[in-house]
């Protein structure tokens, strides 16, 4: 039986080009094949729970930011490593059998795909009520069912799978809008050559210098971060946990020093995993 990786569905979604291009570079590709699910959750817990190989999901996108419920989920819910990672460049349009903007009254899409065309459907489309879809190709797909007046905000490849011609192609509100996907699994990532760590921690306690001697850690091993972010530890308000990105993979020496100082001085340490980028 073949392994499963999973991705946000249907096809033409950014997720199956980023799950696409990843399964070229799993290890044995042939023993491999795609499985579409409906949501990031589902995606994750199959993962975790063992009904798929392995899940690709979205991380964060260079306009609007981390994908919440993947961190979160990440951090607080499962265990499970990130493998890889891979960047797509975005690139949105409008999809409709209508010929006329001022016919649509409605457009569908994934929340993170209209926030990314906010100002152009505020401009061009002000009459024209959002709806969220689980996903981009999702938001085309319904358009079958939704009557004319209707459109969806999705990829320009989307129009290989379903029969929707695009009414504007580069709605975008930023001409450079780019989303990281994770490779997730339930092992660390096999290779050895691993480029990147992501962690998660929380402080020990709120005091003066707390995260300023944690960089330090990685300043002092000269290990460059790439990302940090703070997110609500979910419990009282001013409560953070913080995710951090670091340009150094599991065999990398001043990492395992910086990981051996972290445990004294964090009250949590997390680590999602050593990867490399996929291309
Ligand atoms: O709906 C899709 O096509 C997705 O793959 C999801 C997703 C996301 O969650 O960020 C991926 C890339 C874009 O940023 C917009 C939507």
């Amino acid at each position: 039986m073949k392994k499963i990786l999973a991705f946000l569905g249907p096809v033409g979604t950014y997720s199956y080009e980023a799950a696409s291009r990843c399964l070229l570079t799993l290890e044995n590709t042939q023993e491999w094949t795609l499985q579409a699910l409906p949501t990031i959750p589902h995606i994750l817990t199959a993962v975790a729970e063992g009904s798929v190989d392995a899940g690709l999901v979205p991380g964060e996108n260079s306009i609007e930011g981390t994908v919440n419920i993947t961190l979160d989920m990440l951090a607080h819910e499962l265990s499970l490593y990130i493998q890889g990672e891979t960047v797509l460049n975005i690139n949105h349009c409008l999809f409709s059998h209508s010929q006329d903007l001022g016919e649509i009254h409605t457009v569908l899409s994934h929340p993170q795909a209209l926030a990314q065309c906010r100002r152009f459907l505020q401009q061009k489309l002000p009459q024209a009520r959002c709806l969220p879809a689980n996903s981009t190709a999702e938001a085309v797909q319904n358009l079958a069912s939704m009557g004319p007046g209707t459109a969806a905000i999705a990829s320009r490849d989307t129009h290989r799978f379903y029969n929707v011609p695009i009414l504007v192609p580069d709605i975008g509100d930023y001409p450079c809008n780019q989303t990281r996907f994770l490779l997730v699994g339930r092992t660390p990532c096999p290779h050895s050559d691993t480029k990147k760590t992501s962690l998660v921690l929380a402080l020990e306690k709120d005091r003066p210098g707390g995260l300023y001697e944690v960089l330090g850690e990685f300043a002092r091993e000269n290990i460059n971060l790439t990302k940090i972010e703070s997110r609500p530890a979910k419990k009282e308000l001013g409560n953070y946990i913080f995710f951090i990105d670091c340009e150094a993979g599991h065999d990398h020496p001043g990492l395992q020093e910086v990981l051996r100082n972290l445990e004294k001085k964090t009250a949590l340490l997390k680590n999602l995993g050593s990867y490399c980028s996929i291309v």
